[in-house]
C-alpha cells in the first residue's frame, strides 16, 4: 500500500528513488524493482514524521537470508499460472544497459511477506504482534492452499495485470471462490497500482460487483487500470475475468488517497 513515486519516472528511476528513499522497506508486499535482486541487509529506517521521529526496524535477524520472493513460480502453479506467467514475464526483460526504458514493457513487481518488525513511537502493538506481523496475503505457507498471484506492471499504459491462481482454503461457495478473498486480491492489485502513483496511499472505498463464480483452483486474470487522478485521490478500475477474457467474474472501482507516514504511525 506504499510507496513514494512521481508518477512521471521510468520504472527503474522509480526502482531507483523507491530505493533510495525506502531502502528499509524491501521486503514487503509487492515492491516495483522490476527483475532487480533484493539487498539481504535491511537496515532501520528513521522516518521524520510531523511531531516525532520515529526509528522504524525493518528486519528481525531471522530475515537476514535473502526474503522469498513469492511472485515466483512453485511447484503448486497451474499449467495456465505458468503460460500467463511466462506470457507476460518475456515481456518484462530487464532494459539493457544504455537503452532507456521508458516502461513500454511489463514489470514483474516482486512480492515479499513482511516489512516491519516494529515501529515505535505512537503506534501501541505488542511485541509479539510486531515479530508476527505478516501481508494477509502471503502468510500461509503451503504453496498453493491459498493466494497464488504475480502482478505485472505498464507504466505506459497505466496498467496492472495480476495472474491469480485461488487455492483450496478460499473456498466460499461449495466449489468456488470465496467472495472476500476476491475483494482481498482486488484490494491487493488495485492497492498496488495506487502506490506505484504515489505511495503511501490506502483504500478509501472498494465498490465491488460479483457477475459470476470463479471456480476454486482455477486461474483468473485480474487487470486495473487508471480512472482518474484528483490530488490526493486515485480513482482505479479493476476487472477479474477468465484468462481466455469471455467470462467476466468481477467488476470494481476502488478509491485510493494518499497519506502521510505518519497517519500509518499514528495507529
Ligand atoms: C510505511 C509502511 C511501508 C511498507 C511498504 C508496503 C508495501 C506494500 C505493497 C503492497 C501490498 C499490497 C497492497 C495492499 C493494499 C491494501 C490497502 C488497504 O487495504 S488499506 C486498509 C483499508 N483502508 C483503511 O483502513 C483506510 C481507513 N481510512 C482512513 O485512514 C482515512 O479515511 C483516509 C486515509 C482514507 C482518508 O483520510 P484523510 O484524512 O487522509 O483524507 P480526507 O480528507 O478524509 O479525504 C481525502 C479526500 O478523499 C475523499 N474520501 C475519503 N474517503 C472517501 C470515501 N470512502 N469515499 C469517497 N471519497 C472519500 C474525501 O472526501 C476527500 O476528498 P476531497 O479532497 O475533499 O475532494
Amino acid at each position: 500500500m506504499v510507496f513514494f513515486f512521481a508518477q512521471s519516472l521510468s520504472i527503474l528511476e522509480m526502482a531507483r528513488s523507491v530505493s533510495r528513499i525506502f531502502s528499509g522497506f524491501r521486503c514487503f508486499g509487492s515492491l516495483p524493482f522490476g527483475n532487480t535482486q533484493l539487498k539481504t541487509q535491511c537496515p532501520s529506517v528513521l522516518f521524520r514524521t510531523t511531531s516525532e521521529r520515529t526509528v522504524v526496524q525493518v528486519l528481525p535477524s531471522i530475515f537476514s537470508r535473502k526474503p522469498r520472493d513469492f511472485s515466483l513460480p512453485n511447484s503448486s502453479w497451474g499449467e495456465e499460472m505458468m503460460r500467463l506467467y511466462n506470457y507476460y514475464n518475456s515481456q518484462s526483460e530487464e532494459a539493457t544497459e544504455g537503452q532507456e526504458d521508458h516502461g513500454e514493457q511489463w514489470t514483474r513487481l516482486p512480492s515479499y511477506n513482511r516489512s516491519l518488525k516494529y515501529a515505535t513511537g505512537g503506534v501501541y502493538l505488542s511485541k509479539i504482534i510486531q515479530s508476527k506481523a505478516r501481508l494477509f496475503t502471503r502468510n500461509i505457507r503451503d504453496p498453493g492452499a491459498a493466494f497464488e498471484y504475480v502482478v505485472f506492471f505498464r507504466q505506459d499504459k497505466q496498467r496492472c495485470v495480476c495472474v491469480f491462481q485461488a487455492g483450496h482454503l478460499l473456498e466460499g461457495p461449495p466449489g468456488h471462490v470465496h467472495g472476500g478473498a476476491i475483494a482481498t486480491m482486488i484490494d491487493t492489485v488495485t492497492g498496488t497500482h495506487a502506490s506505484l502513483l504515489s505511495a503511501p496511499v490506502m483504500t478509501a472505498n472498494l465498490n465491488i460487483n460479483y457477475r459470476s463464480p470463479i471456480p476454486l483452483g482455477s486461474t483468473v486474470l485480474i487487470e486495473s487500470t487508471l480512472d482518474k487522478e484528483e490530488g490526493k485521490k486515485k480513482f482505479i478500475l479493476c476487472s477479474v475475468t477468465s484468462t481466455d477474457g469471455s467470462r467476466v467474474h468481477t467488476e470494481a472501482t476502488a478509491l485510493f488517497v494518499s497519506i502521510s507516514i505518519s497517519h500509518l504511525l499514528r495507529g
